[in-house]
């Protein structure tokens, strides 16, 4: 946890008026029984109401400065430790924004969310009682055994009886509790994974008639929250009253000892009364040392979890230098390039060389996990190559800087996302600064005029999460009017018409062809009707390229090819 204190940096002033503050207020609390002694010693003792007054208001004036400084510094601790959550968040979700495809498949998008928020707000709450009881509890427990033993040194050996007995519970506590504690985490983490799988795959979940399973499923995970939170909570059930006991017996155990003393005439009432609140003091303190102990091991696993993503070294970052591009635009290169996922045995992609230019169409065919997407994840530089290069405009995409790459790129990805808010926004996404001629152009293009004219609220018509409420052809012709709308000099379509019909495919292929006639375009299908007319046909079989050429061409030296070609195309259709 100290790791992340180094972002309390701009706290550093709130942090030490608040040690200041608390000085003062524990001061002003083990001033307080002292006062009390003479009051009673002195000023009742000698009937002397003047001096009762005095003091009386003297303490009024300690008790009321002492207040001020407690609540203005749990206001300054809040304030610090809510900001520190809100530092925490921002970098979490920083540091997630840069991570590569790989690191999200190795967290998990359940963990990660947990992370940002329960995570953080344990350590959040942990702040406040650092910020506080790290320095009121040793502060008070010194302070209150030097002030009880200047009262009598006598009635010490309860506190010596008492102290031990206590760090005993503690002790006992630490050691059930912490491992408790340590798994809490996991299992809200189980909670969330269960939850997030059952609501985005709702629909897959009823048409299958897996609801009762799922709910098996979240009750399990649900239950082994409750029962881990029952156990920490048995704890301290228990350990509160305990703790309030031994706290009672040890002054019941003072007052009679103190009494047997005042009878003796070797001590006085006013000193017994401060000697038990020094120890219900000193007690106390110890007891916030223990919320400490048991609060400080829980928010350590957040910690490390929050740590550990803030520790991810990256796959994927920008050169310290990025290289310039040179004047050429969108030129698309592969020399020689194998991947291979991380853990995968065999490679997704092996020895890929190809060139694409502006103004040229290359589309990408093969079968089922061939490595189509692959392939177009590298451009993007989703994946780093395991050997050999791509090259866009002549330089490496490892050389370049990410924005500037993803900046030539207009991509529509195979699985559509559209997200909360309007077609209008959802649109401008691809362009933030787009007018509104350019998102009617670019909707045009992509053959959705129709259907958002036919909307009631057009362009402002909402898009509810996960684009749920628009079909899926409608989801991807938003999607691809998104990428058209930024001009981009590279265009990646990942199987983007096939929940087209064939009309709309049609219409969408001959609006679109002017639009893209100067960039490098790249189309991923599955239909060889879409990549016959292409520039270029790259047949991916198993990460190998097993033809690369025209339609003609390949037809002539391609078995793949015209594999795929013979179980696609009618006899009439081939000759
Ligand atoms: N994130 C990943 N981690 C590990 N292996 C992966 C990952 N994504 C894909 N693969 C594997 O890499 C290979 C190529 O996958 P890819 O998605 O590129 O195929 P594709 O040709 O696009 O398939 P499809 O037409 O079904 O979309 C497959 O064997 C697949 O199982």
């Amino acid at each position: 946890m100290i790791k992340l204190f180094r972002f309390l940096k701009q706290y550093t002033l709130h942090i030490a008026v608040v040690i200041v503050l608390l000085f003062v207020q524990v001061l002003s609390d083990l001033y307080l029984p002292t006062l009390m002694a003479d009051i009673v010693d002195i000023g009742l003792v000698n009937k002397d109401v003047n001096y009762i007054l005095k003091i009386g208001g003297f303490m009024l004036l300690i008790a009321a400065g002492g207040t001020l400084c407690a609540i203005l510094a749990t206001y300054l601790s809040s304030k610090t430790a809510v900001g520190f959550g809100k530092i925490l968040r921002e970098k979490i979700f920083t540091k997630v924004e840069s991570f590569s495809l790989h690191e999200f498949d190795k967290l998990g998008a359940a963990t990660l969310i947990t992370r940002t928020t329960n995570d953080v707000t344990q350590i959040q709450q942990v702040s406040v009682l650092i910020l506080s009881m790290m320095i009121t509890a040793p502060l008070t427990c010194i302070g209150g055994v030097i002030m009880a033993l200047q009262q009598d040194t006598s009635l010490a050996w309860v506190l010596v009886v008492a102290i031990p007995i206590l760090f005993g519970i503690i002790g006992i506590t630490l050691k059930r509790g912490l491992p408790l504690f340590k798994v809490m985490q996991e299992k809200i983490d189980k909670l969330n994974l269960v939850l997030r799988e059952k609501l985005t795959g709702i629909r897959v979940v009823r048409a299958f008639n897996r609801i009762d399973k799922e709910r098996v499923r979240f009750d399990d995970a649900n239950a082994d929250l409750m029962d881990n939170a029952i156990k920490i909570n048995i704890i301290m059930a228990v350990l509160m009253p305990v703790m309030m006991l031994i706290m009672n017996v040890t002054t019941v155990a003072l007052i009679w000892f103190g009494a047997l003393r005042i009878e003796a005439g070797t001590m006085q009432i006013g000193s017994l009364l401060a000697f038990i609140q020094y120890a219900t003091q000193i007690l106390f303190s110890l007891l916030m040392l223990v919320m400490l102990f048991i609060m400080v091991p829980r928010a350590q696993v957040s910690a490390v979890r929050i740590n550990e993503v803030l520790e991810t070294d990256l796959d994927i970052v920008d050169p310290e230098k990025p290289k310039l591009l040179n004047n050429a635009r969108g030129f698309v290169e592969f020399k020689d390039v194998s991947f291979r996922y991380p853990g995968a045995d065999q490679p997704a992609l092996s020895n890929i060389t190809f060139t694409a230019k502006p103004g040229e169409l290359t589309a990408i065919i093969g079968g089922t996990g061939s490595g189509k997407s692959t392939l177009i994840n590298l451009i993007t530089r989703f994946y780093d190559v395991e050997s050999g290069s791509v090259l866009v405009d002549g330089v490496d995409v490892r050389e370049m800087s990410q924005k500037v790459l993803r900046g030539k790129i207009g991509f529509v990805p195979q699985k559509t996302v559209l997200f909360s808010g309007t077609i209008a926004e959802n649109i401008k996404y691809g362009k933030e600064d787009a007018s509104m001629a350019e998102i009617e152009h670019a909707t045009q293009v992509a053959q959705a005029t129709e259907f958002v004219s036919e909307l009631e609220a057009g362009f402002e018509h909402h898009i509810a999460q996960g684009g749920t409420n628009v079909s899926g052809g409608q989801k991807q012709r938003l999607s691809i009017a998104r990428a058209l709308i930024r001009k981009s000099e590279i265009y990646i379509f990942d199987d983007s018409f096939s929940a087209l019909d064939f009309k709309t495919d049609a219409k969408l292929r001959a609006a679109l062809k002017p639009e893209i006639a100067d960039s490098t375009v790249f189309i991923i299908a599955q239909s060889v009707s879409t990549v016959m007319y292409a520039d270029r046909i790259i047949v991916l079989d198993d990460g190998q390229i097993s033809g690369i050429g025209t339609h003609k061409e390949l037809l002539n030296t391609c078995k793949v090819y015209r594999e795929i070609v013979a179980s696609q195309l009618s006899e009439e259709e081939l000759a």
